[in-house]
């Protein structure tokens, strides 16, 4: 199984590696509970597509010989998400290495009425990378060619089923850093990445993958298939792909199809190749983690820190107490400042050592003497600012440590940000064994998340739609970075009016004519 060897330690992981970084590796431990089927826990009808047949088997081994996957055991971990909540029961995955291949999978199954679920590297948390009946898997796995790198202009062209830390790694031996980081990194693709429009880590510094990827080669099932290569404008009707894989800066010339395809989760077109902007390795990262007597101060904290540090400031993270003592418990992770009721991560990216710790310690002398701040720690060295980057980016993994997780990934007016917590705490009691908040400050994304002992249809009541009307009533998003996959896409309408609903449905349909493309996904099932 080497196509899904999980990738190394997470560079900001802790000592040895974290299991964050092993999302979408095998995950079908025969010791693990079973999955249920998503078709038996929720109310979803399998829609009219074909069953692949004996004939559709020979025909996908003569577009990728060798590379089509039937073996039950394999199938199994492509089957079920990283969080273990969705499974599907997919008979077959292939494993395309060219767009070519991709092309000529996706005008077959097109022919044929067969249904396709793209799959890079199984790291979702919405359930939009597996099947939910029996959808062929589309692996990108053996996509993982770098095209090109341009190491004046920083622009990097390569394949979709590249993983992103060896792209990381590979960018960072020439003194750049790819614009986006996760925990996921070593086991997502740089093509689930941008399908999924993730977020992450280094939002705040570089912004969204909608200004970062500057081209897309994207394969649509609509007939004939079309390949079209966005990464210089060329749109070719006739399967055949044009090698054009250069990339602008600029290109104001028409419709910027390309934004499409960015967090479409799959159901537009499969991404094949992406052109993505890398900005300069930054000389110094500093990191400092203090503890906040309140939100308050942390809201106050961050407007100090973007006074203050301003242009070097590269993450403004924060989790609450709760999330410091599931880390504790679960993960044995020591907190290296005293109790406090919430804490911050600062991250400083910078040309000049000198001038960022001048800087940093004017910040925190700030912060202290006013109060905003009780206590605080700074990391220079790479492996204490690892130390420091794993309490907050393991806290996930702590979550799935302690029962049965509900998760919220949502984007609120800064200041309201943890009132949705407090608020949900007390609204449900002794019903939740821990209701925690923490997330992207710095970019107003709150990650809520309950956990229980096992699920319960109550408890799961007291939180929906509740979470979602709370979120519409401050025009919040009810999906801040994680996208609506299958879990999520029946509230998209608390954050899309009904007219840019319909427009996303008439958009599907044009591209997608037959609805093949990761179904049951993104958008809400038609009534
Ligand atoms: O598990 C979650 O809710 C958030 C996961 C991820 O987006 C993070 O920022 O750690
Ligand atoms: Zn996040």
């Amino acid at each position: 199984r080497a196509s899904r060897t999980p990738g190394p330690g997470s560079p900001r992981g802790a000592v040895g590696t974290s299991p964050l970084v092993r999302r979408g590796g095998s995950s079908s431990s025969s010791r693990a509970p079973e999955v249920m089927l998503t078709r038996e826990r929720y109310p979803v009808q399998r829609l009219p597509f074909s069953v692949v047949s004996e004939e559709d088997l020979a025909a996908f081994e003569r577009i990728t010989p060798g590379r089509v996957v039937t073996d039950p055991e394999e199938l199994e971990a492509s089957n079920v998400d990283w969080l273990r909540t969705v499974r599907g029961c997919s008979k077959v995955l292939l494993k395309p290495q060219t767009t070519e291949e991709v092309s000529h999978i996706l005008r077959y199954c097109h022919e044929r009425n067969l249904a396709v679920n793209p799959q890079g590297g199984n790291t979702g948390m919405v359930g939009g990378s597996v099947p939910v009946f029996d959808e062929i898997i589309l692996s990108t796995a053996l996509m993982n060619q770098v095209i090109s790198f341009h190491g004046v202009s920083g622009i990097l062209v390569c394949q979709a089923g590249c993983i992103l830390e060896e792209l990381s790694r590979y960018v960072e031996e020439r003194d750049f850093i790819m614009p986006l980081d996760l925990g996921a990194k070593g086991s997502c693709h740089i093509g689930g990445n941008v399908a999924t429009n993730a977020g992450g880590l280094r939002f705040l510094r570089y912004g969204s993958l909608h200004g970062t990827v500057l081209g897309l080669e994207v394969v649509c099932p609509a007939p004939p298939p079309q390949v079209c290569t966005l990464l210089h404008p060329q749109v070719l009707a006739d399967g055949t792909v044009l090698n054009c894989l250069t990339s602008l800066r600029k290109d104001n010339t028409g419709y910027d199809l390309k934004q499409l395809f960015i967090g479409s989760e799959g159901t537009l077109g499969v991404i094949t190749a992406v052109s993505i902007l890398c900005p300069p390795k930054p000389r110094a990262v500093n990191v400092a983690f203090l503890g906040c007597p309140g939100f308050a101060e942390v809201l106050q904290t961050f407007s100090t820190c973007k006074g203050m540090l301003g242009e070097i400031l590269s993450a403004f993270e924060f989790m609450d107490a709760e999330c410091m003592q599931l880390v504790g418990h679960h993960l044995g992770l020591v907190s290296p400042v005293q109790e406090s009721p919430f804490y911050v991560l600062i991250e400083t990216s910078g040309s000049r050592a000198g001038h960022d710790a001048e800087k940093l310690s004017s910040f925190l002398e700030h912060v202290l003497d006013f109060g905003l701040v009780t206590d605080g720690t700074l990391a220079t060295d790479q492996r204490r600012v690892k130390m420091l980057w794993a309490l907050r980016e393991r806290i996930t993994e702590a979550l799935s440590r302690d029962g049965c997780v509900y998760k919220y990934d949502i984007s609120l007016p800064v200041e309201r940000l943890y009132d949705l917590v407090s608020d949900l705490r007390a609204r449900l009691g002794p019903q939740a064994k821990h209701v925690v908040g923490y997330g992207h400050l710095g970019d107003g994304n709150l990650h809520l998340n309950v956990t229980a002992e096992a699920f319960s249809a109550s408890l799961l009541g007291a939180l929906e739609p509740y979470v979602y009307e709370w979120t519409a009533g401050q025009q919040g998003s009810v999906s801040a970075e994680h996208g609506l996959g299958f879990k999520k896409k029946d509230v998209l309408s608390y954050s899309k009016p009904p007219a840019a609903l319909q427009l996303m449905q008439q958009l599907k349909a044009l591209l997608d004519p037959k609805g093949i493309l990761n179904p049951y996904k993104t958008l809400p099932a038609r009534a």
